[in-house]
């Protein structure tokens, strides 16, 4: 099968994106470990920008001693004199050369007329052999260029010795279809365009770099250039993970690979990241946190019985965490079941139908349901056994010229009915005992009461505990909501139900 070079240009293209700045020893850093990805190419910087750019390309190819290092030049003498200077140590150093062929670049960025820039492509390219083993040439908008002047022009370079040749889409403005149409047309009319190395080299401006770059690997192209995560110049380059990962999976179809180890990806996409300050987004394929994370009931569930239902390729391939299923409102009671699972509480399917109405009504409320969440409302419910009083709902009216006032619906389960009153307190919170307490026949008296969050965030879960005692028998009660009120009502009843399950027990003479 035949092999397809990866060149990775994020520390040149990638360096690019506006605001990101990387240190020599970030450089460095991020080399190595691309070179530990397997990455064939490594285009280290542009000598000519700056002494530290010079330094830092130096410093990388001093150090790495199995892949090429690259520096990118003008056609322009004195960028390729800076880029040998920063290369002449390198195990295996390579130039990339570059100039603009497209008409709006031709007449307004260079101000060179057709034959002026095939003229500085052959001499330049010339030059450049004269130094360095390979030389990579590259014809800037290529993607914009007509189509026979960019045949003249791939022609005069390959006569001048270039060895690899490149053919940007530079802004991004070609559809698959056009790009690969270009390396068809390159392959038919320019001679000895065999003895080069095609390459794809694509910007992201209308999201198409991956599928461009995809493109042109179907056309015979030989070496793909992107960047870890995608970043580089505006909308950023072709994401090299997304490049490989779509080679990979779809080996039956593209009949190619890399030499890429696909398990250090997740790595190299985090240290890219981390340097740079340019964050994964979420749902990034690959490397996103959310590229194996599943929350919906019906994926999870086919998750749980065959994970190929939901995914094309497993996390550790690539280095990333294991699958996860993650609880919010739209999962389903498999799922919530094996997590119960995994945190230690399997409960029966009753026990689940009812953890899992209260699941759905916190998840409808709370935009991510942690572990802790889970745990709370399974430890507010172990325990129990018949409930005499549910919450339906609580409402509160309160103000700071006000007196506060609870009113409650209950659902009283002997009766079947429900309970509705209300009642005035000393602050919300009594003013929900009282009501309660009006509510129901039983003399009790709070002995301790509190309050604490059980999770994190604004919308985090608060839990209440109470104590109530009758004569000799003191009862707890638990409650967890996102609503410290409600909590309040639902720890209360708990503990009423409590006491009412003792006392029948005590009647019909069980053990307490
Ligand atoms: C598509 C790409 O990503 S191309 C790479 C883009 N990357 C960079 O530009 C980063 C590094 N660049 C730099 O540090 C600076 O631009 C330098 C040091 C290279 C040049 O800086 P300056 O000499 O101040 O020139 P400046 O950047 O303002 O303008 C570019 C000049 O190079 C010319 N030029 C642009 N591309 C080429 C080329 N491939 N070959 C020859 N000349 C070129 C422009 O026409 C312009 O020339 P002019 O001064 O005669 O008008
Ligand atoms: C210099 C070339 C390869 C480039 O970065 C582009 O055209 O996008």
């Amino acid at each position: 099968m035949d092999q397809i070079q990866i060149f990775d240009t994020t520390l040149r293209d990638g360096e690019q994106s506006p605001g990101v700045n990387l240190s020599t020893e970030e450089k460095i850093e991020i080399a190595l470990q691309l070179e530990r990805l397997g990455i064939d190419i490594i285009e280290a910087g542009f000598a000519a920008a700056s002494p530290g750019d010079l330094y830092s390309i130096q410093q990388i190819a001093n150090r790495l001693k199995e892949v090429s290092v690259c520096s990118l030049s003008r056609c322009v003498k004195s960028d390729i004199d800076k880029a040998w200077e920063a290369l002449r140590e390198a195990a295996y150093p390579r130039l990339h050369i570059f100039i603009s062929t497209s008409p709006i670049h031709r007449e307004y960025k260079l101000r060179m007329s057709k034959e002026q820039i095939l003229e500085s492509v052959d001499e330049m390219v010339r030059y450049g052999k004269s130094r360095f083993p390979i030389v990579q040439f590259s014809a800037e908008d290529a993607g914009r260029t007509e189509i026979d002047y960019l045949c003249a022009v791939v022609d005069q370079a390959i006569r001048a010795g270039a060895d690899v040749i490149n053919i940007p889409d530079t802004v991004g403005y070609l559809y698959p279809d056009e790009y690969a149409e270009i390396f068809i047309q390159l392959q038919k009319r320019v001679p000895n365009i065999d003895r080069v190395i095609l390459s794809a080299h694509c910007h992201d401006d209308l999201g198409m770099a991956v599928v461009n770059s995809l493109a042109a690997v179907r056309t015979g192209v030989r070496q793909i250039e992107g960047t870890i995560n995608g970043i580089g110049e505006r909308a950023g380059n072709a994401a090299l993970e997304e490049v490989i990962m779509a080679i990979k999976t779809r080996e039956d179809f593209f009949q190619k690979k890399t030499s890429i180890r696909h398990s250090e990806i997740a790595r190299t996409s985090r240290l890219v990241s981390k340097f740079t300050g340019m964050f994964v987004q979420k749902n990034k394929a690959i490397v996103g946190d959310n590229a194996f994370a599943h929350e919906s009931g019906i994926h999870q569930d086919g998750m749980l019985k065959n994970k190929e239902t939901y995914e094309i390729m497993t996390p550790e391939t690539v280095g990333m965490d294991e699958s996860l299923l993650v609880l919010g409102k739209h999962s389903g009671r498999h799922a919530f079941k094996k997590r119960l699972e995994e945190l230690g509480y399997p409960q029966s399917d009753e026990q689940i139908n009812v953890l899992f109405t209260r699941f759905k009504e916190l998840a409808d409320r709370k935009k991510e349901i942690t572990e802790e969440d889970i745990i709370a409302l399974v430890e507010e419910k172990i325990g129990e056994g018949k409930e005499f009083y549910t919450l339906e709902s609580v409402q509160i009216s309160y103000g700071s010229h006000s007196v506060p006032t609870a009113s409650l619906r209950v659902r009283d389960h002997s009766s079947d009915q429900l309970l509705e009153e209300a009642a005035c307190g000393n602050g919300s919170v009594d003013a929900i005992f009282k009501t309660v307490d009006r509510m129901i026949d039983e003399k009790v008296e709070l002995i301790d009461f509190k309050i604490h969050s059980v999770t994190h965030g604004k919308d985090a879960l608060g839990e209440v505990s109470v104590q109530l005692e009758q004569e000799e028998i003191q009862v707890r009660g638990r409650g967890v909501s996102t609503d410290i009120l409600e909590a309040c009502a639902r720890a209360y009843l708990d503990a009423i139900n409590r006491l009412l399950r003792r006392k029948e027990r005590k009647t019909v003479g069980c053990a307490n």
